[in-house]
């Protein structure tokens, strides 16, 4: 008798049934305990002690962690079928309109629509291209930004300054708007709409215990969920404005017989046919991709900019050689431009670097699996949460040697034939800031631009170093733990003029 393959393969889980290795776990919350507020590090720690595959029980929950490249190919490339899917967390179902955007939808057609709007409407090359103009700008803003705050004689707070290059370049870009500096929105929408993206990402971040254990979300001790409801209000109640605000203005130019002028995102998906034959998308379909891309652009960027910065100023060796190719490839003359970017390899292995070192997402958004499957002949079942460790990936010793993993050491990507540095996993998956498969970050291109132009530009425009008192080696990198993992304390550090002065003006 010849059975159904899907039913031999049933057959054979019920056989086995071996789980991959892991930690003993307790009665009812399982492994929850073992894990504190650098969860990143504790799962790294239990992968060195059980091998590269390590199975835990979250509560109710069951979930893979890894933090090895064949182990991360075979879930992201090889059973990308099976692993694409995300979880219904319940910040998801709050903050992301019950998971109605790209990031955080579990797979299904709701999922491909909304991602193919962003790869078809907003995140195309020559859409791109049409904003780099507005990207040369915001550059400019962030540099003159620094000199300000040099001439007054006190350290700069980067954090403040890539905050809003990266707040400024993506708001431009999506909503029309810029929040900081000159001719800006106005500081009390600013003020607000920090405040808000703020709560949104710390939220979205939180290990939620009632995703785990559903008996503790009728305790809810904290009011987590109470405080998801009400950032839920305030997001909606602002995007909603900025819809409003687009509809207006696309009347008033339709009343006047105006041409259409730049589009920004929101007018592009205002221009798009929604789903059934319907005139236009829904706005909740709407609200829910310009959060997304806000919440996805935003901190990404900055947080990296910002880590890499904090490393380059510890380590005034790196400083020197990536300056001494700024002077090479952009010369004193003038301000580094996107088209520089691709011939500075010194400055593309200092973000590989920082990328090994201090990844944006440590566990990319987790993701979990469909259906029961196997690897390496465990048995993984289905609804597996799966969080692929990339800041162990960058720190593994089977990867990177056992000897100088915590040091910042750009050369460490220099390509020995000459190849272009390239940032993203490579067939190695020895780094693996974008991700890869059917869930890989659709931005990575705009993404990189934000990151090595605004690198570019404070590097060739100032000397930096540690603020007075602070030796450089001293200069503290502890990160804290979220959806994004920024340094802990806001990097500070003294900033210096090197371009003839009529450059920032
Ligand atoms: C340095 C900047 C950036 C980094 C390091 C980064 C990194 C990532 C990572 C690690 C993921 C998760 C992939 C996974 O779960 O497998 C992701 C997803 C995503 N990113 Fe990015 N990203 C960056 C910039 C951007 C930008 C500029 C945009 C859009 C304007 C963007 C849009 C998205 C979206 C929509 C997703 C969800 C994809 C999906 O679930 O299908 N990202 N990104």
């Amino acid at each position: 008798k010849i059975l159904h393959p899907w039913l031999t393969k049933k057959v054979h889980f019920n056989k086995t049934h071996k789980l991959p290795p892991g930690p003993p776990r307790w009665p009812i919350v399982g492994n929850l305990l073992q894990l504190g507020p650098l969860p990143h590090r504790d799962l790294a720690t239990l992968c060195e002690k059980y091998g590269p595959l390590v199975y835990l029980k979250l509560g109710n929950v069951s979930a893979i962690t890894t933090n090895d490249p064949d182990m991360i190919r075979e879930i992201l490339v090889r059973q990308d079928d099976i692993f694409a899917s995300r979880p219904r967390t319940r910040a998801a179902a709050h903050l992301a309109y019950n998971c109605g955007d790209v990031a955080l939808a579990p797979l299904g057609p709701r999922w491909k629509r909304m991602r193919r709007i962003c790869m078809e409407h907003l995140l195309t090359t020559k859409r791109l291209e049409l904003f780099a103009k507005h990207r040369a700008q915001e550059a400019q803003h962030m540099v003159q930004d620094v000199l300000g705050r040099a001439q007054t004689g006190q350290p700069v707070n980067l954090r403040e300054v890539l905050g809003a290059f990266s707040m400024n370049n993506v708001t431009r870009m999506l909503l029309g708007k810029q929040y900081f500096g000159a001719g800006t929105a106005g500081p009390q929408e600013a003020m607000e709409f920090m405040h808000i993206t703020h709560e949104l990402f710390w939220l979205l971040g939180l290990i939620y215990l009632g995703d785990y254990l559903p008996i503790w979300r009728w305790v809810d001790p904290y009011g987590c969920e109470k405080k998801m409801r009400q950032v839920e209000k305030r997001v909606d109640d602002f995007h909603e404005r900025i819809i409003e605000e687009h509809k207006k203005a696309k009347e008033r130019r339709d009343k006047m017989g105006e041409e259409e002028g730049e589009m920004d995102f929101v007018d592009v998906l205002l221009s798009l046919p929604g789903e059934d034959g319907k005139e236009h998308m829904d706005d909740v379909e709407i609200k829910a991709l310009i959060q997304d891309m806000i919440a996805a652009a935003t901190d990404t960027s900055s947080v990296t900019n910002e880590w890499a910065m904090a490393e380059v100023v510890k380590h005034p060796r790196v400083l020197r050689k990536v300056q001494d190719e700024l002077d090479r490839v952009v010369g004193p003359t003038r301000m580094a431009s996107e088209s520089d970017l691709p011939h500075l390899p010194y400055l593309r292995c200092i973000v590989r670097e920082t990328f090994r070192m201090h990844p944006a997402g440590p566990f990319l958004i987790p993701h979990e699996s469909i259906r029961p499957t196997t690897i390496n002949g465990y048995y993984i079942p289905a609804g597996t949460r799966v969080f692929i460790n990339t800041h162990g990936l960058g720190r593994n010793p089977t990867v990177w040697g056992r000897d100088d993993i915590e040091d910042f050491y750009p050369e460490r990507h220099w390509p020995s034939d000459g190849a272009r540095v390239e940032i993203s996993h490579g067939s190695d998956f020895k780094i693996l800031p974008f991700s890869a498969g059917k869930r890989r970050c659709p931005g990575a291109p705009l993404g990189l631009v934000f990151v090595l132009l605004g690198l570019a530009r404070l590097f060739h425009a100032f000397d930096w170093a540690p603020p007075e008192g602070i030796r450089a080696e001293e200069m503290d990198t502890q990160e804290v733990y979220g959806m994004t993992m920024p340094k802990a304390k806001p990097l500070f550090a003294v900033a210096k003029p090197r371009l003839p002065p009529h450059l920032y003006l």
